[in-house]
């Protein structure tokens, strides 16, 4: 059944292609547990993602926004349909197969920072480029989060923000092809959740990286090319703006 199991490298987009698809979704259902007490976390997901889009996921608690993020970055696997990632079935995929897409492909921004709090900032960005395949410098990524001065920091002298852009920075030195962000500003004030939605919004126009940013925040979704709204595990609607705000232009 897992015909990838030997970690064969799942290849990114092309490159020159515009509009390339990253993620092509089919009929994609996660169910947890069987009989009676089976939870239906997604039941026929269609979606289709492409290169560079910005894409905001709304929905109410337990309809299903992590389940369908953890399935596209290949941390969680589907019961049913498929998901292709630049045209690769990631649904046929073994771990090692699984663990190489996420090392290669993948950057996680999660609510909680999750850094190491005995490394400095420098030491916790440097840790994922001696891993990475073509990483940028720990220093590049420290910068482009606007924490240059404070590499030889440790977490604890930190702010939430602060943690959270190196969070980011870790995130996206290995350049990966998408930027995959569970509540970035969950557990953010007003003014820091927008400073780090702003690096977010430069990685995806600076980089040209694929965002999908899960929020509770419905003005948040005012940045995006695209925002699907969940609900029950099925997409409700998808939407897209005419225009995309800056979150300096964001209110709530
Ligand atoms: N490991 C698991 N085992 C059993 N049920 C699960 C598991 N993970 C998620 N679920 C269930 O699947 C449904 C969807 O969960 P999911 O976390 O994807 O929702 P969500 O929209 O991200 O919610 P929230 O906004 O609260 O984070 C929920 O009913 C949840 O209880």
């Amino acid at each position: 059944m897992n015909s990838n199991t030997a970690g064969t490298p799942v290849r990114p987009p092309p490159r020159g292609a515009a509009h390339a698809l990253v993620f092509q979704v089919r009929h994609l259902g996660k169910t947890y547990g069987s009989g009676e007490v089976a939870v239906h976390a997604l039941r026929a997901v269609d979606l289709e993602v492409r290169r560079g889009e910005f894409i905001v996921l709304l929905g109410a608690s337990g309809s299903g926004k992590s389940t369908l993020l953890n399935i596209l970055g290949g941390l969680d696997s589907a019961s049913s349909g498929q998901v292709l990632f630049a045209g690769q079935d990631l649904s046929q995929a073994g771990e090692a197969a699984l663990t190489a897409y996420r090392r290669r492909h993948v950057g996680f921004v999660f609510q909680f920072y999750n850094l190491i709090p005995s490394l400095t900032v420098f030491e916790n960005v440097a840790l994922v480029t001696d891993i990475a395949t073509d990483p940028m410098p720990a220093g590049e990524a420290i910068g482009m989060v606007g924490l240059g001065g404070r590499s030889d920091h440790f977490p604890a002298q930190l702010s939430g923000g602060e943690q959270q852009r190196v969070a980011i920075a870790r995130a996206i030195v290995k350049r990966p092809d998408v930027l995959l962000c569970d509540e970035p500003t969950g557990a953010l004030d007003y003014a820091t959740g927008k400073l780090v939605l702003d690096v977010i919004e430069r990685i995806n126009a600076g980089l040209g990286t694929t965002a999908i940013v899960i929020t509770h925040n419905a003005a948040i979704a005012g940045m995006a090319d695209r925002v699907v709204r969940l609900g029950d595990g099925r997409i409700l609607g998808i939407d897209a703006n005419a225009r995309k705000l800056s979150p300096s232009e964001l209110a709530w």
